[in-house]
């Protein structure tokens, strides 16, 4: 039904047209709907009246589009443009705009314009575009392989499948696909695809395909209609060469085969633990425990563990570890599936949370270690235990050894100090000496002192060891070693050399004052009396000086001197000292040249015989002799015995020339009795060495009988210090001479230290008073006193006594007043040839 609308029809109409509608006459606007306000931004009260102009961007483009609309509209044809249009508040939309007018014979009755609103399709657009360049690019950029088929044949494809395949670009387009497949089958098989893809969804496979050349490569494919229900719009097929991650995939694949390899194979076990729970753990691990891997897998840890104090105990220490340190090294006990116990050692590593958290633990069993660590601990404990035995027997060992050494060393010590001292009185010896001396030089070398070596020998010594005996004279030596000790400052040397000789050594002695003052000191010391052993002794010393570096720089050359001067001393009386000089040491020459030529007199017979005879004073006769030898010397003349004898004794040479005296004598007693002169018995001087003599009674026994003398009229004179040596021999000796019916005489009475009760078992027949004592007797009490005694005993034991060196009348009278028969001196006669003895027999009285 063809009906016109209505007006009210076609004002709704126009009201709600999508489209705004303007009326424009004489290029002013008239009526508008709704649209064209809301669009250009009028109230609908403005449009009215307002100049077309203004709707348009400039007024050049007004003027274009009417000249163009005019042009149009008068010829009959629709206007159609699209234009910017101004909107009220200045903005510029874009719109299309037809026109038409309202009666195409009059266009000046205005004309229809529809301007429709073209921002919101310019917006779709350009977001399309925008999609499609964006999408076009995506394409083009793709690393995939991106094709659009239809009908199996490719429509599109980007670079990327020109570049996988190795076509040139564009010759892809137009192609079947088959050009991808390697074969007719494959290429078969996959049509298959579109009938799953036809539900819709996405298929994706890999597969080999085939590039241009032939070759081939591993490609994952995925394809999906482009709308799957309008299948002939066609199918997205997007391929990837999967070569390189195959490659990758394979690689990581056997890696992991072999980390899996490892896993299962290790010699060490291996577990995964996250959450308290061994995840997984290799064959080595399970092993251990007496499980199987899947037996432990998913299982708590805890559960390996003897009990949960152990558990959580080293569960604490490892995640403390872990957390701190992201590792964890730990030795623990664990039980095995049968319930046993053994070590073992984990060290755990912490996996971060991106790979899944917890722990790798690789796990040892360390029982057997524990067990030989347990063991060495056991043998090192053992060791220490034994070690600390061995200590403590060492360090008794030690200690012993220590005392062994200390003693040793005492014993050393004691060696060397017997070694170096003498064992009567303890002082330094002789070696000590050359060494103390040898310092002591050095030294004095050094400071520019002097040294004074002393040279001591004590006087008649002899006499008190011969006569009191030996233990008197040590014990004398003992007083005289700690009297010179004490006469010297400590760092003096005395020392003993033997017998009765001592030494002591002056260091850094300032001058010759200081050694005189020593050795004075030393003499007056000795002098003291000493209570030895019940005897009261008085000993003195004769000291011989030498003083380095005057007289020696060496010890032997000082010592020798000092032992000269020693001897100077004694020859100068004893009791002195003196200092060495070189003119002693021509004494010492000459006491070797004397050696020399009394050896060559006993040769060559050079000695003669006087005699002296001894008076009895009442008779003033002639009651005995005493031969006296003397040396014809052809060069000195006649030399008296005090120079010779004590060379003689000193050299031995004593026994010829005793022997050679007593032969003699023994001869001239027979002469004069031959020549019938009275008998008289002669006395004979018996020297230490002669009365020693083991034969020296049948030696005796011999000449008397060679001779033809009666013993009775010999007279053997012996020292008194010779009976008191070795007093039983000397008794024995004396006893036999007694014997033979030889008469026998004690010399030099009163200088020694005869025991009485000794002399009372010799059978002495005399006593001769020595001349000292004779000499002073009328000046000294003293000596007056001991001739006295003498004769007393002599009286009391019923023996001659016979006072020797008899030079002065009153000597005489003193020796008559005390009981002295019998005298001999130079008061009487000195000692004569044998010729003027005879003639005082002749003369019948003296
Ligand atoms: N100043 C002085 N002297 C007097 C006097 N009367 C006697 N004399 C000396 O006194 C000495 C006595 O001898 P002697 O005591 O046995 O002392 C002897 C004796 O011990 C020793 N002697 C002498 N001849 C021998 C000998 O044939 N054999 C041994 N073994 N010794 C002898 O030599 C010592 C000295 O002999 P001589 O020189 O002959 O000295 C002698 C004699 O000449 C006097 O009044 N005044």
């Amino acid at each position: 039904m063809n009906r016109m609308l209505a007006v009210p029809e076609l004002l709704a109409i126009f009201d709600h047209a999508p489209v705004g509608i303007v009326l424009v006459r004489d290029g002013h606007l008239q009526h508008c709907n709704r649209r064209f306000c809301d669009l250009l931004g009028y109230a609908a009260d403005e449009v009215f009246g307002q100049p077309a102009r203004v709707l348009y961007a400039s007024e050049e483009e007004y003027l274009r589009l009417r000249r163009w609309a005019r042009r149009a509209l008068l010829a009959g044809d629709a206007f159609d443009v699209e234009v910017p249009l101004r909107r009220c508040d200045g903005r510029l939309i874009y719109c299309r705009l037809y026109a038409a007018a309202i009666h195409r014979e009059a266009p000046r009755e205005g004309t229809i314009w529809i301007v429709e609103d073209l921002e919101e399709q310019t917006r779709i657009k350009d977001e399309l575009w925008d999609t499609q360049r964006d999408l076009e690019a995506t394409f083009a950029a793709a690393q995939v392989g991106i094709m659009l088929l239809r009908d199996r044949r490719i429509v599109r494809n980007n670079p990327r499948m020109e570049e996988m395949f190795g076509y040139p670009a564009g010759e892809m387009v137009g192609c079947s696909s088959r050009i991808l497949y390697i074969s007719d089958g494959e290429f078969e098989a996959a049509g298959n695809i579109y009938a799953i893809i036809a539900a819709g969804g996405t298929h994706r496979r890999e597969q080999w395909l085939r590039r241009k050349d032939g070759s081939t490569f591993w490609a994952q494919v995925s394809g999906r209609f482009v709308d799957m229900h309008q299948p002939d719009l066609g199918s997205v097929w997007i391929v990837e060469d999967m070569t390189e991650r195959k490659r990758q995939d394979e690689r990581l694949q056997a890696a992991l085969a072999e980390q899996r390899m490892i896993f299962d194979n290790a010699a060490f076990g291996i577990t995964y633990v996250s959450g308290e729970q061994m995840q997984r753990c290799n064959h080595r691990f399970a092993g251990m425990l007496g499980y199987t891997p899947e037996e432990l897998a998913g299982r708590l840890v805890q559960e390996i563990f003897p009990d949960d104090a152990a558990y959580r105990d080293y569960a604490a220490g490892a995640e403390n570890e872990l957390r701190r340190h992201g590792a964890f090294v730990g030795e623990t006990q664990v039980r095995r599936k049968d319930g046993s116990l053994f070590w073992m050692r984990g060290t755990a590593q912490r996996v971060s949370w991106e790979q899944g958290g917890g722990a790798i633990w690789i796990c040892e069993d360390i029982t057997e270690r524990r067990q030989a660590q347990e063991a060495l601990l056991r043998a090192h404990e053992e060791l220490e235990v034994r070690v600390a035995e061995r200590t403590a027997e060492l360090e008794t060992a030690n200690v012993q050894l220590q005392s062994e050494i200390f003693e040793r060393m005492q014993a050393e010590e004691r060696v060397w100090h017997i070694a170096h001292h003498d064992a009567l009185t303890g002082l330094p010896n002789r070696s000590l000496l050359q060494d103390r001396l040898g310092q002591a030089l050095a030294g004095a070398e050094r400071a520019g002192n002097l040294v004074a070596v002393l040279f001591l020998d004590l006087d008649r010594f002899k006499a008190v060891n011969d006569t009191l005996g030996h233990d008197v004279g040590d014990a004398l030596l003992k007083v005289v070693a700690a009297r010179l000790a004490g006469a010297v400052r400590d760092v003096d040397t005395v020392c003993r050399l033997g017998g009765d000789e001592f030494v002591v050594v002056l260091g850094a002695v300032g001058g010759t004052d200081d050694a005189v003052m020593v050795a004075e000191r030393i003499v007056d010391e000795l002098a003291q009396p000493a209570e030895v052993m019940g005897h009261a002794l008085r000993v003195s010393t004769s000291i011989g000086i030498s003083l380095f570096p005057e007289d020696g720089r060496d010890a032997q050359t000082l010592m020798k001197n000092a032992d000269t001067a020693m001897y100077t001393a004694k020859n100068r009386g004893r009791n002195n000292f003196q200092f060495f000089s070189p003119a002693m040491n021509d004494l010492a020459s000459r006491f070797f040249r004397l050696e020399q030529r009394l050896r060559r007199a006993v040769e060559r017979n050079e000695f003669v015989l006087h005699f002296q005879p001894q008076v009895d004073v009442a008779q003033r006769r002639v009651c005995g002799v005493e031969a006296l030898v003397r040396w014809q010397d052809p060069e000195a003349g006649l030399v008296p015995p005090a120079e010779f004898i004590p060379v003689a004794e000193e050299t031995g040479l004593i026994l010829e020339l005793g022997e050679w005296v007593l032969r003699g004598a023994c001869r001239q007693i027979r002469a004069w009795h031959d020549a019938g002169w009275p008998q008289v018995p002669v006395a004979v001087n018996l020297s230490p060495r002669q009365f020693q003599q083991s034969d020296l009674v049948e030696r005796v026994r011999a000449i008397l009988a060679e001779t033809g003398v009666p013993p009775a009229m010999l007279e053997l004179e012996i020292t008194e210090s010779s009976l008191m040596h070795s007093v039983e021999e000397a008794l024995a000796q004396v006893q036999a001479l007694a014997d033979m019916g030889v008469r026998l005489a004690i010399d030099d009475f009163g200088t020694g230290y005869s025991s009485l009760a000794y002399l009372k078992r010799f059978p002495v027949s005399r006593l001769k008073i020595d001349r000292s004592f004779v000499r002073d007797l009328c000046d000294d009490r003293d000596d007056a006193a001991i001739v006295a005694s003498i004769i007393g005993l002599a009286r009391s034991l019923a023996l001659e006594v016979v006072a020797e060196g008899v030079e002065t009348a009153p000597q005489l009278a003193a020796l008559r007043d005390e009981g002295c028969r019998h005298c001999q001196g130079y008061l009487f006669s000195k000692p004569r040839p044998a010729e003027e003895v005879a003639a005082i027999f002749a003369a019948g009285a003296v």
